[in-house]
């Protein structure tokens, strides 16, 4: 009998590695490219598959365990967060989970960095200048909408970086920052749970970044209290819930920037609607918001225009581009396939931690 993998998000042409196994039975959800899959679907589909694959957006419980039945043999997520999956269950039963950390560090390292810029330049702002037909009367004054600046000069005082979280993605957005922007002081938080080779990896950093004068690992208090630049790039679930909360954004400095990568939940949105309204800090830029993707104009970031202007929000974007997604699917797929034909996935998480 085939063995029956069921695909519920988009993988592209990557998908051919899959159907063109004639061994196996690949039921894809029909309107994957345009559509989230149905929660419904998943349920009614996932009945005797061996093998899964979700986007984050999938929530992968006991609900769906129960419905796939005893043979379930892998679920590969095209995602680096494995938050929606109920991992100590899967681990229990030996499914095997992929999902695709490495191949999308450079990308959202990228936006992160973006993020930073547009949420210091305050980029809702000036550009509504623009698009609201106010330029001709805007009054340009040399100090007029100046702002927060992420390089160091030589004319700067020292900017320090920090990180909540500091794994691949983190330093990757490090190394743009000390080759590219002159950063020279960095803080970071570790991950909870931040793998040993992580963190092993943070010691090397120093010696391969020349112009990195200092590294320091810090607490939460100095963290906020020092960071010019906050990048958030920590996983979700119930550890990290908050730990961006009102008593963090009230030690901020009036001129600090916080970026948020990693998950929405990490961050307090109505304490960071007060922060932003009250000028403890200057601005946010969020690719996640703990509310998504119900988030909209009544949203309590985006409701009031002294909030607004202070904030860039993306909807959870941070590894789109086109090189980076093919790759995630490429990853996904043969995950999957490595999974269902009993064999250790490319790129899968070690389960161990979680038994
Ligand atoms: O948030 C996106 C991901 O986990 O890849």
């Amino acid at each position: 009998m085939k063995k029956k993998i069921v695909v519920c998000t988009d993988l592209g042409p990557a998908l051919s590695l899959l159907t063109l196994r004639d061994d196996l039975d690949v039921v894809v959800w029909p309107d994957a490219v345009d559509t989230e899959c149905p929660r419904a679907w998943l349920l009614k589909n996932v009945q005797g598959a061996s093998g899964l694959v979700v986007c984050f957006k999938e929530r992968v419980d006991g609900e769906v365990i129960k419905a796939a039945g005893p043979g379930l043999r892998a679920v590969s997520t095209i995602s680096v967060g494995y938050d929606h999956i109920d991992l100590p269950l899967l681990a229990s039963r030996n499914i095997q989970v992929g999902y695709t950390p490495d191949v999308l560090t450079d990308a959202v390292a990228d936006s992160a960095v973006m993020l930073a810029l547009m949420a210091s330049r305050r980029t809702n702002l000036t550009t509504s200048v623009v698009t609201s037909n106010a330029w001709s009367a805007f009054q340009w004054t040399p100090f007029a909408l100046s702002a927060p600046q992420l390089s160091t000069t030589p004319f700067s005082a020292k900017r320090t970086v920090g990180f909540l979280g500091f794994g691949r993605i983190a330093q990757a957005v490090l190394r743009r920052l000390t080759f590219g922007f002159g950063v020279s002081d960095t803080i970071y938080t570790p991950r909870p749970e931040a793998p040993p080779q992580v963190m092993r990896d943070a010691e090397l950093l120093r010696g391969l970044m020349p112009n990195l004068h200092s590294l320091r690992a810090v607490d939460m208090h100095t963290l906020a209290a020092d960071s010019d630049f906050l990048f958030v790039l920590a996983p979700g679930g119930e550890a990290t819930r908050h730990l961006i909360d009102e008593s963090f954004l009230r030690r901020m400095k009036p001129t600090s920037v916080l970026v948020n990568n990693g998950r929405g939940s990490v961050v307090d949105s109505t304490a960071l609607a007060k922060a932003l309204k009250e000028g403890w800090i200057w601005g946010a830029g969020l690719d996640v918001i703990e509310e998504e993707p119900h988030v909209g104009v009544g949203h309590v970031l985006l409701a009031e225009p002294e909030v607004r202007e202070k904030c860039v929000v993306v909807p959870h974007l941070g590894s789109a581009t086109h090189d980076t997604r093919a790759e995630m699917a490429r990853l996904t797929a043969v995950n999957v396939l490595r999974g269902v034909d009993g064999e250790q996935m490319e790129s899968g998480l070690d389960l161990g931690r979680w038994q």
